[in-house]
């Protein structure tokens, strides 16, 4: 089955993978303490808007988890003192899905005290509390269910979410939080 990007959130650790038919040469990379992705050096050169852009971001004791730009405005409500809950419905709602040829859904995840997930569709917005791991993703699976992929330790999530039976794995990230914030992984495949 092929279900697009996705991604996994559980109460302590979360995970984010890539799979795609169209823009298979990409990659993840940290850049200071995000981290983005990007178009490997054997990508063509493209238009659309919606292939690089940040896909997790620390803020303070929580982490945003997304696949496009509004992985920014999230983290940027969390640094101002908005729940996670409102900073995620207000910046899926604000960006909506995304113009494209598939109105392709935005999702979106926060791990913390409080973990939640988010997705926006051309047909709606759904914000959730998290209390197992949850996964949503762009197609198919695209109403957050539980899921029994194990998402543990950061460099696990990350390789578990990218090994998943899911077909086109690109790229995926994984986090964690520690007794000092969070850790991530990266797993970029061969
Ligand atoms: N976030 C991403 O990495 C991403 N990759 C591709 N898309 C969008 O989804 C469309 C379909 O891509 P694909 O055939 O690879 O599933 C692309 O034309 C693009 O508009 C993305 N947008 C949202 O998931």
């Amino acid at each position: 089955m092929y279900v697009g990007r996705f991604l996994v959130i559980g109460p302590e650790t979360g995970a984010y993978r890539v799979s795609s038919r169209s823009f298979p040469n990409r990659k993840i990379i940290e850049r200071d303490d995000r981290l983005t992705v990007v178009p490997t050096d054997a990508a063509d050169e493209t238009d659309n808007p919606y292939v690089s852009y940040n896909c997790v971001r620390p803020v303070d004791d929580r982490v945003v988890v997304g696949n496009g730009s509004h992985t920014d405005p999230i983290a940027e409500k969390l640094a101002l003192g908005y729940p996670a809950r409102d900073a995620i419905a207000l910046s899926l709602l604000a960006l909506d899905f995304e113009k494209d040829d598939y109105d392709t859904p935005r999702i979106a995840g926060v791990v913390g005290p409080e973990s939640f997930v988010g997705t926006v569709r051309r047909d709606g917005l759904v914000v959730e509390q998290v209390t197992e791991p949850t996964l949503v993703a762009t197609y198919e699976k695209d109403d957050p269910e539980a899921t029994d992929i194990a998402v543990e330790s950061a460099a696990g999530a990350a390789s578990t979410v990218y090994d998943a039976d899911f077909e086109h794995a690109v790229c995926a990230a994984g986090v964690a939080r520690t007794d000092e914030g969070f850790e991530t992984a990266i797993e970029n495949g061969d």
